[in-house]
């Protein structure tokens, strides 16, 4: 992890200085690509040339873990509906699956702190393909569209209850960022040129909450959000164990790790950790909802310039996503009332990402078209 932070450095300002150049000159109105443009002008700082090179095949990384907090009745699902969606995934069943192969991107699931046993062991309930985890070592360079990997890193099986006790120990802490590097550095050796963050865990959308409470400030009611969807009843009680949680442990934003020990989750500090090896690569990762966002306010307590390989990939309908990426100034690329989770909304966003970039490798400029300016 200090290796990772140590390599995080600012977006390169004179290569974002020439792509504004660069579009200006385009056959196109000055802004009519809207929220692209700027979103090309920060690829290009990050990769530290104009134009960027066109993003590499896309691949998620889909950080699986389960939650002590799940005790407290937040969330209708039975616990073991995490490994069941692993395994899901693993065959090609779940929603990531088919916006994977809609995009041509790799899905990799890490099982960072799933309860139960071995992630991917139990038969699948998924029609099409058998469930064939790889085994754990080098994730694969094969072609995007190959069966889903599993990564087995577990950390612990599952948080301890937040209301009750720290989720985690630092040493967990810190041990599943080093997860989310590992899996982000290697996806990135094997050829992947754009990461984007996935999740599965039954009730995360609390910690959740809790994080982008602890690190934004905002009161628990405004990031707290139905998840996979509740009742009012239930919504109340959530509200009330994510404030419990804080009043309990007070978490300081300036200490990060003390944050996600205190409130976290293990697929949320992978999370981060996974943003954090984006940025130290110069990689752009597509942030998804409200998990991934957490993820994401960590990685920026953590290093502050992170947040230049940080695209969000939509808003997410959870309010503490919206909240999180204010703080993070993050511009949503698509808002289509998804909550979901997986890297869904992400995944659906890998497009836009490369034809912002397309557009300064091929649209013609004024001059070389012989269209007149203004
Ligand atoms: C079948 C199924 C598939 C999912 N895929 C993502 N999630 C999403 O919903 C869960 C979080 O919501 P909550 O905090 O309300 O439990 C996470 O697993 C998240 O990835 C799913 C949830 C379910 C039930
Ligand atoms: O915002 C998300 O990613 C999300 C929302 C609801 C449930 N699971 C995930």
């Amino acid at each position: 992890m200090r290796e990772t932070l140590a390599a995080i450095r600012p977006l390169d300002t004179d290569a974002m200085a020439a792509a504004r150049a660069l579009h200006a000159r385009l056959t196109k109105p000055a802004g009519s690509l809207g929220t692209l443009e700027e979103l090309s002008v920060r690829l290009a700082g990050l990769a530290g040339t104009c134009p960027p090179p066109l993003p590499g095949p896309a691949a998620v990384g889909v950080f699986a873990g389960d939650h002590g907090v799940h005790a407290q009745g937040v969330t209708p699902w039975p616990q073991e509906v995490t490994a069941q969606m692993v395994t899901n995934i693993l065959a090609g069943g779940a929603v990531i699956n088919a916006f994977a192969r809609q995009v041509g991107a790799r899905v990799t699931v890490v099982d960072v702190g799933v309860a139960g046993p071995p992630a991917g062991a139990t038969p699948g309930p998924a029609g099409g393909a058998a469930a064939e985890p790889a085994p754990a070592g080098p994730i694969g360079a094969g072609p995007p569209g190959d069966a889903p990997e599993l990564v087995q890193a577990r950390v612990r099986a599952g948080t301890r209850d937040m209301t009750v006790e720290p989720a985690l120990t630092r040493d967990e802490v810190v041990a599943a960022v080093a997860v989310g590097i590992d899996t982000a550095d290697r996806l990135v050796d094997a050829g992947a040129g754009l990461l984007v963050t996935g999740d599965m865990g039954i009730a995360n959308t609390t910690p959740a909450a809790a994080l982008v409470a602890a690190f934004t400030g905002a009161d628990p009611l405004d990031v707290t959000g139905r998840g996979t969807g509740i009742d009012d009843g239930t919504y109340e009680r959530k509200v009330a164990v994510v404030r419990a949680a804080l009043a309990r442990h007070a978490p300081d934003p300036a200490d990060p790790v003390g944050v996600l020990a205190a409130v976290g989750g293990l697929e949320h500090a992978a999370l981060a950790g996974f943003v954090l090896a984006g940025a130290a690569r110069r990689v752009p990762v597509l942030v998804d909802g409200v998990i991934a966002a957490a993820g994401a306010l960590a990685a920026a307590a953590l290093a502050p310039d992170a947040r230049g390989a940080m695209v969000a990939g939509h808003r997410s309908a959870e309010p503490g996503a919206t909240v999180a990426l204010r703080h993070l100034g993050l511009t949503p690329l698509l808002d289509l009332g998804m909550r979901l989770g997986e890297g869904s909304g992400a995944m659906l966003a890998v497009p836009v990402v490369a034809a912002a970039v397309r557009v300064l490798h091929e649209v013609a400029t004024f001059d070389s078209a012989g269209v007149s300016s203004k």
